[in-house]
């Protein structure tokens, strides 16, 4: 059974026994927001990102879910991707298609992922616009209270150093606060050209959940989670900057992950 609580400002925290657990809780969530979102607004707009995520969601494409999600009315985007060929290895893209996307009935055209025969830079700026155009043509919520997508539900890994999509410690694609979308040429973990959303995306979205697993992530879990004054700047541990102005967050881990976390410490 999975440890949960509130914490007064860093969201829900749903604490794993294991993988297995964690994969189906957060299957069962991700189906959750798409029925309220297709019930809502007619569509569901999930974010995905790269790294371990992806296989949590493997229990998708297998009963009861394949047949119970409305996978027509999906739409697919990427909180980050690395400018590489789209079949090529270290694609984010390739990485949710082969392994999820080419499994279920979502509609091609309802997959938005970057141009991968131009630079870093124009593959940002065209994935803004296309999404732009997603947000004109109300396909994708707008923010009430920003000039920010209000996407249903974007899914973040994080890495041991706190990254989030592609925003690592200290790196100016923190402080982009007027593009949607901007691109990295120097990414602390190769390759190192990358396109990102920005903070103001991330944190305008309707919810978001950040999954983290193993052991190596139990700092950088601390620190985002617990009231902990941060080593320098909050922009040295970016998971913390992670905060829905008007959505709901959700940390998933497993008890490696969480096991620095102040709750356990006061528990002992
Ligand atoms: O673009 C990348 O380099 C990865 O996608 C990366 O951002 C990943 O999401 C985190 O490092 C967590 O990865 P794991 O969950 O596999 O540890």
């Amino acid at each position: 059974m999975a440890l949960t609580w509130t914490h007064k400002d860093r969201g829900e925290i749903r604490v794993h026994e294991n993988l297995e657990e964690l994969s189906i809780d957060l299957v069962d969530y991700i189906a959750e927001i798409s029925e309220a979102s297709i019930k809502e607004h007619g569509a569901f707009c999930i974010v995905l990102s790269g790294g371990s995520l992806i296989s949590f969601m493997g229990k998708l494409i297998e009963p009861p879910y394949d047949k119970i999600v409305d996978w027509a009315k999906w739409y697919v985007f990427w909180a980050d991707e690395r400018v590489v060929a789209k079949n090529h290895d270290d694609s984010n893209y390739k990485l949710a298609k082969d392994n999820l996307l080419s499994k279920v009935n979502v509609f091609p055209r309802h997959i938005c992922s970057i141009n991968d025969t131009v630079s870093a830079e124009e593959a940002a700026t065209e994935y803004e616009f296309a999404i732009r155009q997603m947000v004109r043509s109300r396909t994708v919520a707008a923010s009430d209270n920003s000039d920010s997508p209000r996407f249903d539900l974007i899914l973040l890994g994080m890495g041991s150093d706190g990254h989030v999509a592609s925003l690592f410690p200290n790196h100016p694609a923190l402080e982009v606060k007027d593009d949607w979308v901007t691109f990295l040429t120097d990414s602390h973990k190769p390759p190192p050209e990358r396109i990102t959303f920005t903070l103001p995306v991330i944190n305008s979205a309707a919810n978001v959940v950040v999954v983290a697993t193993g052991e190596s992530k139990a700092n950088a879990i601390h620190l985002a989670i617990d009231d902990l004054p941060l080593p320098d700047s909050s922009l040295s541990l970016p998971a913390r900057l992670v905060h829905p102005s008007n959505g709901n967050l959700i940390w998933f881990m497993d008890k490696q992950a969480g096991s620095k976390l102040d709750r356990f410490k006061f528990s002992e």
